[in-house]
């Protein structure tokens, strides 16, 4: 039987030592106390599941955990309302289902942003899949420190932090979904991001555990949520909006973005495909009374600029960069809007269109 130095040992390699609050030793029985960050039962689940599997392989089958759960929700490190100085606005970019290329418009999004003259910050907080350092061509870089504060990797002129430059290539997802908040507290707090008007946030699809530490975290000033228009992933959109608009969460939708809205062959400008249903985030963000911010086709060039590290928005060709500044003109405009109705305590506001002309 291992001894309860070899244990705690143990729980420092897998990373979960901050989270155990009891250790015993019973004969065969190692008794362990233990905090989940969420309330989520499937969250309690995995992390049950991660610790048995990670003692059997260390200890061997002979030896049973007995594992107590608690749940505390992490303690607020800055109260909604004090932001992390020196960033004007904090916004979250959302999105019901994976894979509607939420992380193709906040990459956009940002360098159009730059464009106008705006000092912008980029986090990718995704979990389950950062893809902004490919998306910025910085996949091999490891951001610096100076004076205990990470320093932010820039690519076309956006202030970049991802947790895909941190995570240790044999940490298993199951662990990262349990370390995620401390990264996140880490990322925005730990960070020297300077003077920023912006920084958006790229969260993992869906409504978690991500979503809940980053609005204990950090005063959030509003959220977009990108979609695909088809049916399946308009109702994923509901439960985002719902979840961003709980009286506990309370983030303004700055508004509903619509992705993959059609296809237009280069050889037939004037037809539009509807591949995944016509204007279906349009329909919805009428319905549900939020403001619709506009809607981006299926266009190769789009998906090549991704894998190529260079933001479409950086093209040429006024269709596609034409489109992203459109987006960004009216997520200002969105803005501009939401902070007039702000009280004076809240962060910093933009409350002017300043910039917005020079595309
Ligand atoms: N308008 C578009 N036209 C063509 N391709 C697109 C468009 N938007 C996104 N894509 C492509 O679709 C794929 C998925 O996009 P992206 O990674 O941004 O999705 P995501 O919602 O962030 O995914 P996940 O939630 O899994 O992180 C990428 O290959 C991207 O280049």
């Amino acid at each position: 039987m291992a001894s309860k130095e070899e244990i705690k040992i143990f729980l420092k390699e897998i990373e979960v030592d901050d989270l155990v609050r009891n250790l015993q030793i019973m004969g065969d029985t190692i008794i362990i106390d233990m905090l989940s960050h969420s309330p989520a039962l499937h969250e309690k689940k995995r992390l049950e599941t991660a610790m048995q599997t990670a003692f059997e392989q260390k200890f061997g089958k002979d030896v049973q955990l007995k594992l107590n759960i608690s749940v505390e929700m992490p303690e607020k490190k800055d109260s909604r309302g004090n932001s992390i100085p020196g960033i004007k606005n904090i916004i979250a970019v959302a999105s019901g289902k994976g894979g509607v290329g939420k992380s193709t418009v906040a990459s956009n999004l940002a360098v159009a942003l730059v464009k106008m003259g705006f000092k912008v910050g980029l986090l990718d907080a995704d979990i389950y899949g950062p893809s902004i350092p490919t998306m910025f061509d910085v996949s091999n870089e490891k951001p610096l420190s100076d004076n205990n504060k990470i320093i932010p990797v820039e690519s076309y002129g956006v202030k970049l932090l991802s947790l895909g430059f941190f995570a240790g290539a044999n940490q298993a997802v199951i662990w990262r979904g349990a370390m995620a908040s401390k990264a996140i507290h880490q990322l925005l707090h730990d960070a020297n991001w300077g003077e920023l008007d912006f920084l958006l946030i790229d969260l993992p699809p869906g409504t978690g555990d991500i979503h809940l530490s980053l609005v204990q975290e950090v005063p959030v000033t509003g959220s977009l949520i990108v979609s695909t228009p088809q049916h399946v992933a308009l109702a994923d959109v509901k439960k985002g909006v719902a979840m961003f608009q709980m009286p506990e969460i309370n983030v303004p939708v700055l508004g509903l973005i619509e992705n993959m809205a059609y296809f237009t062959p280069k050889e037939l400008p004037n037809n539009k495909y509807y591949i995944f249903g016509k204007k279906g985030v349009q329909k919805l963000a009428e319905s549900m009374e939020l403001p619709f911010l506009g809607e981006i086709p299926i266009i190769q060039s789009i998906r090549e600029a991704s894998d190529y590290g260079r933001p479409a928005v950086l093209q040429e060709e006024e269709l596609v960069s034409g489109i992203y500044m459109n987006l960004a003109k009216n997520v200002i405009s969105s803005l501009v809007k939401r902070n007039e109705n702000l009280p004076p305590s809240e962060a910093v506001r933009i409350t002017t269109m300043a910039g917005c002309s020079n595309n």
